[in-house]
């Protein structure tokens, strides 16, 4: 990709001085505004604070990418679905045309990568990487510059003592996948591919398992690219005495997760 991309990129991410469609990236604050108001620029939020996970080569953590308002707006457009009125229902995807909030998420996600602020001493530490993925690293330029940047959504529901098992996201979705967390914090384990991952395996040759724990706090924004996407599984266990963060055991609710992917170009 090169600086025009880049800079088309950037332009679609903050507008320009005619570019009145920038209101889209406030949609999330938008949702309950006056429609008599007028239309306005966005106000340019804080920067988002992305950090990154250090063992994992491509994993970004976002703390603080959603505010407590953004959050329950963002649940309220979910629950309006009606997904989940059933209690036997806890999942939802849509593949192609995407809800209108699930595009204002991607949009956001775009524009919290491009506003992003990452911790100093990680580009002190870590020059290798930082050459690497010089422009953004915490997404790369090819990703973050496609369109759409997602067009496959699933929403979960997750009950208190539910989680996913270890998995790497189908090869039907291609690179970068970002997950946004509601309403209960959890822990989400990372394991290399290469490690044993099933009980009886593991009972069996007795190995204990590298696993790296990641907090995800609600309103946080977890993104996976490269090895992190493809070469380390993911899961969340809340059965109880997996979710332990500095010595203490979470206490869980009910967890909505939104996951945004793309799918893969078909051969
Ligand atoms: O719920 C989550 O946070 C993870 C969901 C996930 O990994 C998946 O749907 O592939
Ligand atoms: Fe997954």
């Amino acid at each position: 990709m090169d600086g025009g991309d880049a800079a088309a990129i950037l332009r679609q991410a903050f507008g320009d001085s005619s570019d009145e469609e920038g209101d889209q990236l406030d949609g999330l604050e938008a949702r309950d505004g006056d429609e008599r108001e007028p239309p306005r620029r966005p106000a340019p939020r804080q920067s988002p604070t992305w950090a990154p996970i250090e063992e994992i080569d491509g994993l970004w953590l976002c703390g603080d990418f959603l505010s407590p308002e953004q959050q329950r707006s963002l649940l309220s457009a979910v629950e309006e679905e009606g997904w989940f009125i059933e209690a036997s229902h806890n999942q939802a995807m849509r593949f192609g045309s995407l809800p209108a909030w699930a595009t204002e998420l991607s949009n956001s996600i775009r524009e919290a990568v491009l506003l992003g602020d990452f911790v100093p001493e990680f580009e002190l530490s870590n020059s290798d990487a930082r050459e690497d993925t010089s422009l953004f690293p915490i997404l790369p330029l090819e990703l973050l510059g496609r369109e759409p940047l997602f067009d496959q959504l699933i929403v979960n529901l997750y009950h208190p003592g539910e989680g996913i098992c270890a998995h790497v996201d189908l090869m039907r979705f291609g690179d970068g996948i970002a997950i946004v967390s509601l309403e209960s914090p959890c822990i989400m384990h990372f394991t290399w591919v290469g490690d044993t991952c099933n009980t009886s395996s593991e009972v069996e040759n007795e190995q204990p398992m590298s696993k790296v724990p990641v907090y995800l706090p609600p309103g946080s924004l977890v993104l996976m690219s490269g090895e992190a996407r493809y070469l380390w599984k993911h899961e969340i266990n809340r059965k109880p005495g997996f979710q332990v963060w500095h010595g203490q055991e979470l206490d869980q609710k009910r967890r909505i997760s939104i996951t945004l992917r793309k799918l893969s170009i078909a051969e």
